[in-house]
């Protein structure tokens, strides 16, 4: 079925390593086999063991100890090691048939807007013959109101753009939203009519905002990036949904099954970006 792998991104605090956790037991569940590699080099505790970890070549707190770096500037210190170091993780990244990685990326922004970190390593596992979907966590305090929700909508494209592999959305903490909001107001949401966000952010905002607010949903819609997927991590349908979403963008087991009829409908709804 080849190799596949899931690069989840996104700001601190969102629910990376939350959902990596969520997607290695569903993945026991569903009885494929997915390995957790950790590329955060701040990272504290796992429940599943890492099968690749970066604190096995460099980590923050002896950055910051012996460089005295602060933490900001330690990460990208880091990072930019491990790029130094890329056959290291090549070696690491032992070769099986089938390798599904799960890669739990660090929450500093910047590595998402204007460093090429990232994409470094992207190419890396391309030519390793990795099929790379990029996963960006966004935490559901963004659909509080609509400025914060284009703020986290532009720093997803931002890393879709950076990356040009295929991207999904996710909002994750769903569990904390369901009694606070009607379904009706989530799903503006998740399945946006661009219209009605453009009548609530001119809602939110001085008239002389108005010709911003609608460049940028101009530019959400042009790039399909309104298709957030909810993550309810007490709720196994949504992973399974998100999971069918990588499984497609990926292309993952077409080879072995046949393409179903609803890939049609999928597309139709608007597929996962522009990226392929
Ligand atoms: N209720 C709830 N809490 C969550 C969920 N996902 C994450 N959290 C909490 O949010 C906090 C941050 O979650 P993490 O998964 O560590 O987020 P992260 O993006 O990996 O964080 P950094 O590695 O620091 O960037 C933790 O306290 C989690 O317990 C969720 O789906 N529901």
């Amino acid at each position: 079925m080849g190799k596949v792998a899931q690069l989840v991104m996104g700001p601190a605090g969102s629910g990376k390593s939350t959902y990596c956790r969520t997607m290695l037991t569903h993945s026991q569940s569903i009885k494929r086999s997915f390995h957790l590699v950790n590329l955060d080099p701040a990272a504290e505790n796992f429940e599943y063991e890492p099968t690749v970890d970066i604190r096995e070549l460099i980590t923050l707190d002896d950055v910051m100890e012996e460089l005295q770096y602060g933490p900001n500037g330690g990460l990208i210190y880091c990072m930019e090691f491990l790029i130094e170091n890329l056959d290291w993780f090549e070696e690491e990244l032992q070769d099986y048939e089938d390798d599904y990685l799960v890669i739990d990326c660090p929450g500093q922004i910047e590595l998402y807007t204007h460093f090429t970190i990232m994409r470094q390593i992207v190419e890396m596992l391309q030519r390793l013959n990795y099929r790379v979907c990029g996963v960006y966590i966004l935490d559901s305090q963004f659909i509080e109101d609509t400025s914060k929700f284009f703020a986290g909508v532009m720093s997803a494209m931002s890393a879709m753009l950076q990356l040009e592999i295929p991207h999904i959305n996710v909002m994750s903490k769903m569990d904390l939203v369901g009694t606070t909001k009607k379904q009706s107001e989530l799903d503006r949401f998740f399945d946006v009519d661009t219209s009605l966000l453009l009548e609530d952010a001119n809602k939110e905002t001085r008239s002389k905002f108005h010709d911003l607010n609608r460049a940028l949903v101009r530019l959400i819609d042009e790039y399909n990036m309104v298709n957030l997927l909810p993550l309810n991590i007490n709720d196994e349908d949504s992973v399974t949904l998100i999971l069918d979403h990588i499984d497609r963008a990926v292309q993952y087991g077409e080879d072995l099954e046949p393409k179903e009829p609803r890939d049609e409908e999928f597309e139709e709804e608007g597929g996962y970006g522009e990226m392929d």
